[in-house]
Parts: structure tokens; sequence; C-alpha cells
């Protein structure tokens, strides 16, 4: 297989990994689960052998136990239609996966980190942002393929789950609340993005809140609405004129991916992407050149989906697509 050289990283087959055991960004168990899952159905293998990566990775699925603290209350907002949920584990945990990717992203490497919730990509977009500003001098963009717009501020969010949040964080239209300044207080301005250098994908179940936040930022956005009416083909074009040759942070959620490819997960919306469009977004952002990062989101192994399913293939068939997507970015090719 020929390899697409990188503008932006030094040895493109140098890939760190960070894999993230945390589900408390939203209620359901079993999120923390999949690192372990896509690890067990030979992601590493895959990149490994198939696709030369050396791998730099501490052998170890996170939980971030030493910084979950023993009493974590809901956090009530002045204003707030519903309290935060678990701020200060959250708030801890997002800042130690920022120092990961952070280490990883400056010794130049490709950074995969495996989740967990998307509450994670606090963590994970920050980190970057900050490695690879400094690194390169450029800005990176953020495509973020999701069913969900994840940009729920702390009043307006109707469920209080972080991981509805992230993007309020990281776009600083969100800050540390007054209530409890230490939450998310450690995001300093080397880790926040520009909203006009974040671009969605494959969006269909957006809170009115959100809708107005997208709007009054001019925030780009593609949704399934775009992809019927244009077709991937063209969604991907549009999405790469707009980010241009600045270094790419691909975070995607596998709800995304309409239930039937990926039934696994906590947040699932009909109506989404099938697994060739998921990949084909996947090796339209490789064959850049620029990708610096990627997240792969809200693989939930105990969640088994629509009961039309047969018990247990969902869970696997979920895994299986997460590695499929993971492939396709990091360089995998039909022929
Ligand atoms: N990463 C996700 N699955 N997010 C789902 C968010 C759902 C809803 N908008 C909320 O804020 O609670």
């Amino acid at each position: 297989m020929t390899s697409t050289p990188s503008n932006y990283l030094p040895d493109p087959k140098q890939l760190g990994i960070v894999a993230v055991g945390f589900s408390l960004g939203q209620g359901k168990i079993g999120v923390d689960a999949a690192p372990k899952a896509l690890i067990e159905a030979g992601l590493f293998t895959q990149l490994s052998d198939d696709l030369d990566f050396t791998i730099h990775h501490d052998g170890k699925v996170h939980d971030y136990c030493s910084v979950i603290p023993s009493s974590d209350p809901p956090l009530h907002i002045a204003g707030g239609k519903a309290p935060m949920l678990n701020p200060r584990t959250v708030s801890n945990v997002t800042r130690e996966i920022s120092k990961q990717v952070y280490t990883q992203a400056a010794a130049g490497r490709l950074v995969l980190t495996l989740g967990g919730d998307h509450s994670i990509a606090v963590g994970t977009v920050s980190g970057i942002h900050k490695a690879v500003t400094e690194r390169t001098g450029q800005e990176p963009y953020v495509i973020w393929v999701d069913a969900h717009a994840d940009i729920n501020t702390p009043i307006v969010s109707g469920s209080g789950n972080i991981h509805g949040m992230p993007l309020a964080f990281l776009t600083n239209l969100a800050s540390a609340p007054k209530e409890d300044p230490e939450v998310f207080g450690w995001l300093e301005n080397t880790h926040k993005i520009d909203p006009k250098k974040l671009v969605y994908i494959g969006l269909r179940d957006v809170d009115k809140a959100e809708k107005k936040i997208l709007r009054e930022h001019g925030i780009k956005a593609f949704s399934m609405h775009d992809v019927d009416r244009w077709g991937i083909g063209r969604v991907m074009d549009m999405v790469m004129e707009y980010v241009g040759n600045a270094p790419i942070h691909l975070s995607f959620d596998v709800d995304a991916l309409d239930p039937l490819w990926a039934p696994s997960t906590g947040t699932p919306v009909r109506g989404g992407l099938t697994l060739r469009e998921g990949d084909f977004i996947c090796e339209c952002v490789h064959a850049s050149g620029n990708l610096v990062a990627m997240d792969l989101v809200e693989v939930n192994p105990h969640i088994e989906g629509e009961p039309q399913i047969v018990q247990g293939l969902g869970a696997q068939e979920t895994v299986r697509a997460g590695c499929s997507l993971v492939r396709c970015a990091l360089g995998e090719s039909l022929l």
C-alpha cells in the first residue's frame, strides 16, 4: 500500500494512542468498555500489521480513578434548565486527557483517542489544539461527525449531560461557571478553538438552543439534509474546501452512523450515515494529508441495539464499524 504523505507530521507512521475508559459525561454505563472492545477486535494489530504504524501506547485503558472526586453533586447554574451532572469529575478527567494527548501530539505523532463518551473531546481538542498550534504555527480545524451538535451551554442544556456540551466550552461560548470556577477553569486560551474552525457533518438531532448558537456564530454545518441533497461526495468537497490546507482534528461520534450500522450507542438517532458514507468521510480526510488527530467515541458495547438485531450482534457490528472508520482515516483504501 502506498502511503499518503503528511503535511504536518514529521513521520506519519508514528501513532500515539490514548485509551479512555470514561462514561460519566452521560448516564449509561458501558461506553467506558469501548477501548477494550476495540482493542480485542484487533484494531491495534490492524493498524500495525496492515497499515504499518508504530504504535505508542502505554498499554492501559485509563479510568482516571485518582482524579475522580469521592462526591460530585449536580451543579446548579443560575438560569440553567438542568444542573450539570458530574461536573468536577468530567473537568478533572478531561484535564488529564488534555495533558496525555498534548504529550503525544507535541512529539509530532498522529494521535488517536478511543473513548469514552463525547465529553472527552474537551480533553482531546484542547490538547491537540495547543500542541499542534505550538508545533506547526497553524491552528487545526475540527471536523465533528455526529448526529448531535454537542454545543449546549450549561444554561441551555436540557439534560445536564456534559457529553452534549464539549463544544460550548471549547469554543468559549461557555466558560467556567461562577458557581464553581474550578469546573473547566483549567482551560486556557491556547486550548480553545475559533467557532469558524469547526465543521459538522451528519447532524440530525440538534436542540433548539443549539440551532440558535450555530446560526448566530455562523458555524459551518452539513446536516443529513445536505447529505441527502448533495450526496456525501459533494458534501466532502465542500468540507475540504472550507478547511483548506489546515491541520485537521477529526472527532467521530459513532452515532453519526445510522443505528442500522451502529446500534450500540447511548443516544442513537435514525436517518444517519451508512457505514460507507462514514468510511468515505474518513478516506477524504486521510487523502488531504492534513490529519493530525482522531477521536472515536460513543461506542457502547453494553447496548445491544434494537430488538430486531440479533442479540450480541449489535455490539459486535458497532465495534467493527468503529474499527473500519479508524482504519479509513488512517489510510486504508479499497484498492
Ligand atoms: N455525544 C452525544 N451523544 N450527545 C448527545 C447530546 C444529546 C442532547 N443534545 C443533550 O445535550 O443532552
